[in-house]
C-alpha cells in the first residue's frame, strides 16, 4: 500500500483539480498560487470484542503490529498474512481521547483559517462507527469532543480586541434511502444538494442554528437525533439506516479594514454500515434501507477509485452521499477517514474490505484552500434610518469607532419560542435516556478534568438567564418595530400629501391604465385571486386610492349583441382597472426585495410559491448573487415565463397594498 509513480501523482492531482477543488482556486481571493495538496487521513479503530457478539475466547482476525500497521490473515493461504499501513492504527484497547487527540483535533484549527475539514467514520455494521463519533456516556466520542474544542476556539479567537468576530452555526441532516432529510426541521422533505461557482458543496434551505455554546448546541442536536432513523439487525440493536452528516459552520468577519470574511465548514460524518445481508437477515424495509445504504458506499468507492486512477469523470453524481462530500473527497477539504473494523472472525471479509477501501482512500488527495472574501454589506454606505433603527444595545456599540459600527453582529442566542420557554431541563427529561445520560456523563467528565467554560447541560440558572435575555431581546425588538412603525406612518403621511398636490396638478395623467398585456383587465379581473380584489375594491373608495375600477358601459358586446342596430343596454358592462405606476412599481421592488432576502420560508408565503420553487430560488441566489429585475426568475431552474408572469399577476398587487408578505 505504497505511494504511486510521479505520474501516477500528477494525475490524481489532475482529477483532484477536476473536482471542487480546482475551480475552488479560482475563488482564492489575494492569491495566484494553487493551494497546496493534503492527502486525505486514515486511521483504523479495531473495537474490542463485545458482549453478546461472541465469546471472549474467539482469537482475533486482526492483529496490531505498531501505532500505524496492522496485519490480518490472508484467506487465500493461511500461513500468511496481509499488511497495511495507515496514518494510524488504534488498537481495541485505545481510548475515545486516543481517536480524538490523535486524529481529530490536528485538523480543527484549519477552520479558523477559513479553511474545510471532514471526518467520516466507515465501516461494516456494528464495528463501532457510531461509538467513535458519537460516544457512550462514559466515552464521550468525536462529536462532543470536537464541539467543546471548537467553541472554546472561537471564543478565544473571535473575543473582544481581536481582528476576527467569530460565530458557529450548526446544521443535522440524514442522507435516507437516497433523501437528503433536515434532521433539524424534519417536516422539510427531501432537499436538492447543489455547488455554487466555487465548487462548494450546499443544501439550499437546510436549518443553520447559531451555537456560542455547548448547551446551545445540545438544546438543538439532542431533539434532531432522535430523528435519525436507526433499527434494529441481527448484528446492531441500534444500526444506524442512514448517513448523518452534522455540518458545524464557523464564519469569521474582519472588524478592520480590508473586512475580508472567512466560512470554515466542519462535516462530521457516522457513515451507515455497509451490510451483508446474507449475515444481517435483513428483510422488507430492512434490506430496502440496506440496498440504499450499499449502494451508496459502493458509489463512494467507484468515487474514490476514480480519483486514485484520475479518470476525467469522478461519478460523484451517482448517489446523495457522494455529491454531498464532493468538496471532502478530492476537493477543498482537510479530510480524515476513520475506518471502524471488528476482531470477531464473522466479520472477517468486511474487515477485509473496509481495509482496502481505507487504503485507496489514503491515496486521494485534497486541495484546501481558504474560502475568504469581501463583506458586501460594509462596501455599502450605512443608511441613517438604519441607525435609526437600532436597539439601545446596538447604539452604545455603536457610540465607539465607524469600525464598531459596520462590524458584523456577535453571536446572540437564538429566539425563543413560547412553547421553548419550557424548561430545557423538562425537554431533556423527554429524551432518550441514553442520550441524556451521555450528556451527564460527559458533563461530569469535563467537570472533573477541571475544563472551564459552560457546563453541556444547562442548569436552572443558566435557564434563567437565557429567558432573562430572551425577554431583553423581544423587548428590544418591540421597541424597533414601534421606531419603524412610526417611520413608516410618517412616510405614508408625506406621500398622502404630496399625491394631493400631484394630482392636483395633473388629475388626468396620475391614473393612466396599463397596457392589458401586463395589468388584469375585465376579463381577467374575473380570474384575480380573492385577496387582490378586495383591495382593489376597498382602496377604490379611498379618496387617495392609486387603484380604480372604472366602469365603462358598451366596450364589450356579447355574440348576439354585435348586431348594430341592438340597443346600446344589451351591451356587457366591462370593467377597467387602472393601476398608478408608482403603486405597480411599489409591488415589484417588495418582490424583489423578496426574492433577494426572504428565506424559503417567507418565499413560500407567496402565491404560486411552494416548496420546491422556494428552494430553487434560494438556491439560483446563492449561485448567482441577488436578482436584479424580477423578470430574471425565469432564469431560475424550473420557473418557465409564463409561470413568471402569472406569478408576477398573483403577488404584485397584495405586496403593493400591504400585504403582510416580507422576510421575518
Ligand atoms: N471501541 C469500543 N469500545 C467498546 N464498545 C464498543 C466500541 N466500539 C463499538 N462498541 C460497541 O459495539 C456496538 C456496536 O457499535 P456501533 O453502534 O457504534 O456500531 P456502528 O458501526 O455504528 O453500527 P451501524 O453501522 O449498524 O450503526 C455498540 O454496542 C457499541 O457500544
Amino acid at each position: 500500500m505504497v505511494a504511486g509513480s510521479s505520474s501516477l501523482l500528477r494525475r490524481r492531482e489532475m482529477a483532484a483539480a477536476t473536482s471542487g477543488a480546482g475551480r475552488c482556486r479560482l475563488s482564492k481571493m489575494g492569491s495566484g498560487r494553487r493551494p497546496p495538496p493534503a492527502r486525505v487521513r486514515v486511521a483504523v479503530r479495531l473495537r474490542p470484542f463485545v458482549d453478546g457478539t461472541s465469546g471472549t475466547s474467539e482469537s482475533p482476525c486482526v492483529r496490531g503490529i505498531d501505532s500505524c500497521s496492522l496485519e490480518v490473515a490472508n484467506w487465500r493461504n493461511y500461513q500468511e498474512t496481509l499488511k497495511y499501513q495507515f496514518d494510524a492504527f488504534y488498537g481495541e484497547k485505545s481510548s475515545q481521547q486516543d481517536i480524538y487527540a490523535g486524529s481529530v483535533q490536528p485538523i480543527l484549527r484549519h477552520l479558523l483559517e477559513g479553511q474545510n475539514a471532514s471526518v467520516l467514520a466507515y465501516g461494516p455494521t456494528g464495528a463501532g462507527k457510531t461509538h467513535t463519533m458519537l460516544g457512550s456516556p462514559e466515552l464521550p466520542g468525536v462529536i462532543p469532543r470536537a464541539l467543546v474544542d471548537l467553541l472554546q476556539m472561537t471564543r478565544e479567537e473571535g473575543a473582544e480586541g481581536r481582528p476576527w468576530a467569530l460565530s458557529v452555526t450548526m446544521s443535522y441532516l440524514e442522507i435516507y434511502q437516497e433523501k437528503v432529510l433536515d434532521l433539524l426541521d424534519p417536516a422539510s422533505g427531501d432537499l436538492v444538494i447543489r455547488e455554487d461557482c466555487r465548487g462548494n458543496i450546499l443544501i439550499p434551505g437546510l436549518t443553520q442554528k447559531p451555537i456560542t455554546s455547548f448547551a446551545d448546541f445540545e438544546q438543538h442536536f439532542l431533539p434532531a437525533s432522535r430523528n435519525r432513523t436507526v433499527g434494529a439487525t441481527r448484528l446492531n440493536q441500534r444500526s444506524s439506516r442512514s448517513h448523518a452528516v452534522l455540518l458545524v459552520k464557523v464564519d469569521q468577519r474582519e472588524r478592520l479594514a480590508p473586512f475580508r470574511q472567512r466560512e470554515g465548514k466542519l462535516y462530521l460524518i457516522d457513515l451507515a454500515g455497509s451490510e451483508d445481508n446474507r449475515r444481517t437477515g435483513n428483510q422488507g424495509l430492512r434490506l430496502k434501507e440496506s440496498g440504499a445504504i450499499n449502494t451508496s458506499l459502493f458509489v463512494l468507492g467507484k468515487v474514490v477509485d476514480a480519483l486514485n486512477q484520475g479518470l476525467p469523470r469522478v461519478p460523484y453524481r451517482d448517489s446523495k452521499l457522494t455529491r454531498l462530500l464532493q468538496d471532502s473527497l478530492g476537493g477543498s477539504a482537510h479530510s480524515i477517514l476513520i475506518a471502524n473494523i471488528a476482531p470477531e472472525r464473522r466479520f472477517y471479509l468486511d474487515t477485509v474490505s473496509a481495509l482496502n477501501f481505507a487504503a485507496r482512500s489514503k491515496e486521494v488527495i485534497n486541495r484546501p484552500f481558504t474560502n475568504e472574501s469581501l463583506q458586501l454589506h460594509v462596501l455599502a454606505p450605512v443608511k441613517p434610518s438604519q441607525k435609526e433603527l437600532l436597539g439601545p444595545s446596538e447604539v452604545k456599540q455603536a457610540q465607539g469607532s465607524e469600525e464598531e459600527e459596520i462590524r458584523s453582529p456577535e453571536p446572540t442566542v437564538a429566539p425563543v419560542s413560547a412553547s421553548q420557554k419550557l424548561s430545557p431541563l423538562q425537554k431533556l427529561s423527554s429524551l432518550d435516556p441514553a442520550m441524556l445520560e451521555r450528556l451527564l456523563s460527559l458533563d461530569r467528565l469535563l467537570g472533573s478534568h477541571g475544563t472551564q467554560g459552560t457546563p453541556l447541560l444547562n442548569t436552572p440558572k443558566r435557564e434563567r438567564m437565557v429567558l432573562i435575555k430572551t425577554v431583553e431581546e423581544k423587548d428590544l425588538e418591540i421597541e424597533r418595530l414601534k421606531m419603524k412603525q412610526k417611520e413608516l406612518e410618517a412616510k405614508v403621511l408625506a406621500q398622502e400629501a404630496s399625491d394631493a398636490k400631484e394630482k392636483e396638478n395633473c388629475s388626468h395623467t396620475m391614473l393612466r391604465p396599463l397596457p392589458r398585456r401586463t395589468v388584469t383587465t375585465a376579463k381577467p379581473l374575473k380570474k384575480a385571486v380573492v385577496m387582490p380584489l378586495q383591495l382593489i375594491q376597498e382602496q377604490a373608495a379611498s379618496p387617495s386610492a392609486e387603484i380604480h375600477i372604472l366602469k365603462k358601459k358598451g366596450q364589450k358586446r356579447k355574440l348576439e349583441s354585435l348586431d348594430a342596430s341592438e340597443p346600446q343596454e344589451k351591451a356587457e358592462d366591462c370593467w377597467e382597472l387602472q393601476i398608478s405606476p408608482e403603486l405597480l412599481a411599489r409591488g415589484r421592488q417588495k418582490i424583489l426585495d423578496l426574492l433577494n432576502e426572504g428565506s424559503a420560508r417567507d418565499l413560500r408565503s407567496l402565491q404560486r410559491i411552494g416548496q420546491k420553487k422556494a428552494q430553487l430560488i434560494v438556491g439560483w441566489r446563492e449561485l448567482h448573487g441577488p436578482f436584479t429585475q424580477v423578470e430574471d426568475l425565469e432564469r431560475v431552474e424550473g420557473i418557465s415565463g409564463k409561470q413568471m408572469e402569472s406569478f408576477l399577476k398573483a403577488n404584485i398587487l397584495g405586496l403593493a397594498a400591504g400585504q403582510r408578505c416580507g422576510p421575518s
